[in-house]
């Protein structure tokens, strides 16, 4: 397994946001994690990429407690996250945004001054991720001009470049219209050639038609896990979607 949770739980004063959790994502899959609003899901995540800590369970990844390892050491480990946009510095370019992270993950570390563009090995590798998540946009185009679609893919080639096992996505397809949400359909596909995905979303039909396994989420706990099929014709996940979704 690939990462393993069990009894993951976190509290705020008196609401139990994640409730005993038990996660088991295998290596070469996606997974995703779906509920109704204030499910728990994004507690979730922050709770496996370190930016929470759990006040009961435990987090495995390979193998390995990580429980109380820091998040720059799980990204290190090989679990990668694309925020909301947030990876994104909009006054750089689009190169020097994923340059920045090429940088990080071959140990030069980096800060505004650092001249890299004289590094061949770190220009190849960026230039080799541009074209694998298929960014169209000039290189040399300040992010911040960038449409909403080529930002989300800005944001993946950032994840990409820090050369994950894992690859955690919050909501791919949110803002995107339906042929971009086609397109992050396809690259999540490819991007699964290599990668383990675990994935929050709201968008049912591309959550039906990406995973191999679903966890359900509604207070806080898991009352669902299994295949596309299995999920959707629970009677609980019904109940927790009030009808509608999964018929
Ligand atoms: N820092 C916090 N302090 C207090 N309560 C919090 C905090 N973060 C989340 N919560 C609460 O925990 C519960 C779970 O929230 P969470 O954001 O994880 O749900 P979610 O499934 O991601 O929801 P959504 O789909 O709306 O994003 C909610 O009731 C939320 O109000």
């Amino acid at each position: 397994m690939l990462l393993e949770t069990t009894d993951l739980t976190k509290r705020f004063d008196g609401l139990v946001a994640v409730d005993q959790v038990d996660l088991s994502v295998e290596k070469g899959e996606i997974q995703s994690i779906i509920g109704p609003n204030g499910a728990g899901k994004t507690t979730t995540f922050n709770l496996l990429t370190g930016m929470l800590s759990p006040s009961d369970g435990e987090i495995r990844f390979n193998g390995e407690d990580i429980t109380d390892e820091s998040s720059e050491k799980r990204v290190k480990r090989g679990i990668s996250r694309s925020f909301q946009i947030t990876n994104i510095f909009p006054e750089l370019t689009v190169r020097k945004n994923i340059r920045i992270a090429v940088q990080e993950e071959y140990g030069y570390g980096w800060n505004f001054w650092t001249k890299t563009e004289d590094i061949p090995e770190l220009e190849e590798r960026t230039l080799e991720i541009i074209d694998y998540v298929g960014i169209t946009a000039d290189p040399d185009a300040e992010a911040s001009t960038l449409s909403h679609g080529e930002k989300r893919l800005l944001e993946l080639a950032i994840v990409v470049a820090r050369d994950p096992e894992l690859i955690m996505l919050d909501e791919p397809a949110a803002g995107m219209s339906e042929e971009e949400t086609k397109e992050v359909v396809d690259l999540i596909h490819s991007l699964n050639e290599e990668y383990t995905i675990l994935l929050i979303e709201h968008d049912i039909d591309l959550i039906m038609e990406l995973s191999d396994t679903i966890t359900v989420l509604a207070n806080g706990a898991v009352i669902a896990q299994g295949t596309p099929e299995e999920v959707g014709s629970s009677d609980r996940v019904q109940e927790a979607y009030l009808g509608g979704e999964f018929v």
